[in-house]
């Protein structure tokens, strides 16, 4: 895969308006979540929409290896032919989950509660990132995990042959480990309680419940309290999985600071745990109407019309708001950086333990493009220049992170000399069309070569 080959630099620079309509592909989260569950299913789940991003693909690949067959039509509907709960057979080969957070802890819970053993590994990115925020939790179970000083990959993964069930206060704001723990307590007896005291993306319960588990959630004293009754029978799916708000997130960002531009973006989820940069530019001044509003599949949906916005203010985004738009903290920061003023980001811990340090990687490269830039463990500060006023200039490094390549492209577009990224292919990951689709706008966004 690119992220594990050979470095793509790429360059952006300002050009004409952004005009035109930009169809982003499938939710990454709702994607992987999908081909888990659809390989716990029994029988055949269909699914339409998937992102073929290499994140995504590599999760198809593990649930390959434990035993689902995983298919596709050349019309882009996947089939998942589930193996049932505690089902998954034991893979014969390395687990590679090349940069996706996601995959690995999802698929470590999905198979921690099964008697089989498992070793995971990852790209670069991957093998730095944290693990034992799921293996601790998923030692409850019974389950046994052997890894690299500091919870790293690769990493082995002993399956609890008599799991019990686990109630578990997630001590971190993530999805991931929600989801981990549920997955596992899929397979445990009796019933398995998640505890969180913020409110994350909760696609896996709405998924859950889609295939029949038994799954409740309560708001309490002590958060959300999510209780899932182990051992279902789990029925196969049809799917259709909508547009990818954190990939809307680029040609909504960039229209909002190119000059003259104007941009639909159809089908865009809004379910409340993920729609929070859109609040957030709204509450900036951006010029972001939803059109269309409608439910699809259960989730709010619209298409988001977003265009020029000179005249956005800097502001402080409330840290109760963080869960929910946790992937667009970097691209808000280039937005911050066009705006008037300064835009103030707390709560934002968890940015530091991502694909790359994003404040660290931001602060750096908006740094070099002239842009001033304060930051704390968990929080960090942008001070807007205003419209047309960054700098630019610089060559930014990605560290094999999606969003913070995308992101300087992003700003390249609106900066006074172009903006390039030392790697680009990380891309590919989670938005693997975003070169055509932001060329069809009008973008500037080109391979440099080395
Ligand atoms: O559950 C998910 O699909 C995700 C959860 C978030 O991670 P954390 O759970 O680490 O916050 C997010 O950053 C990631 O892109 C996708
Ligand atoms: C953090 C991300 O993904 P993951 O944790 O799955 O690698 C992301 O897509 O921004």
């Amino acid at each position: 895969m690119s992220a594990h080959g050979t470095p793509i630099p790429m360059s952006a620079k300002a050009a004409g308006p952004l005009s035109g309509v930009a169809e982003v592909p499938g939710d990454k989260s709702i994607s992987h979540r999908a081909l888990i569950l659809g390989a716990m299913a029994v029988g055949e789940t269909r699914i339409t929409g998937l992102l073929e991003g290499e994140d995504v693909l590599d999760t198809a690949k593990a649930m390959r290896a434990f035993g689902a067959g995983v298919t596709r039509d050349d019309d882009g509907t996947w089939h998942v032919h589930g193996v049932g709960v505690g089902g998954f057979a034991e893979p014969d080969q390395v687990i590679d989950c090349g940069n996706s957070g996601t995959g690995v802890r999802l698929i470590m819970g999905a198979m921690a509660t099964s008697p089989i053993t498992a070793t995971f590994t990852g790209d670069a990115s991957l093998t730095k990132r944290p693990m034992a925020r799921v293996t601790d939790p998923l030692a409850l179970f019974g389950a046994q995990a052997v890894g690299r000083a500091g919870g790293r990959l690769p990493m082995t993964m002993v399956g609890a042959a008599d799991p019990v069930p686990v109630r578990y206060t997630v001590p971190v704001p993530s999805a991931q480990v929600k989801s981990a723990v549920l997955l596992a307590g899929l397979n445990a007896p009796g019933q398995t309680v998640v505890i969180e005291k913020e409110a994350t993306r909760d696609h896996t319960e709405r998924m859950l419940a889609g295939f029949g588990a038994e799954v409740t959630t309560e708001q309490s004293e002590e958060g959300r309290v999510i209780t899932l009754t182990g051992q279902p029978e789990l029925e196969p799916q049809t799917i259709a999985v909508p547009r990818d708000p954190s990939s809307a997130a680029f040609p909504v960002c960039a229209a909002l600071i190119v000059p003259g531009s104007d941009v639909l973006v159809p089908g865009i989820g809004l379910n409340p745990t993920r729609a929070g940069l859109f609040t957030t530019l709204r509450e900036m001044g951006a010029d972001l109407t939803y059109e269309n509003e409608r439910e699809e599949g259960g989730e709010p949906v619209a298409d988001l019309r977003a265009r020029y916005s000179p005249d956005m203010k800097g502001i402080a985004v409330p840290p109760e708001r963080a869960a929910s738009m946790i992937d667009e903290y970097p691209v808000l920061a280039v937005v911050a950086a066009c705006a008037n003023g300064k835009t103030l980001m707390t709560g934002v811990r968890e940015l530091r333990v991502k694909e790359s340090d994003r404040i660290d990687a931001m602060a750096v490269g908006l740094r070099a493009c002239g842009v001033s830039v304060e930051e704390g463990e968990d929080w960090w500060e942008v001070t807007g220049l205003g419209a047309g006023n960054v700098p630019g200039g610089a060559r930014c490094a990605s560290h094999l992170d999606h969003r913070i390549a995308m992101s300087f492209l992003v700003l390249g577009l609106a900066a006074q000399s172009p903006v390039s990224v030392d790697d680009g292919s990380p891309i590919a990951t989670s938005f693997p069309v975003f070169e055509p689709l932001m060329a069809a706008l009008g973008a500037k966004i080109e391979r440099t070569g080395a």
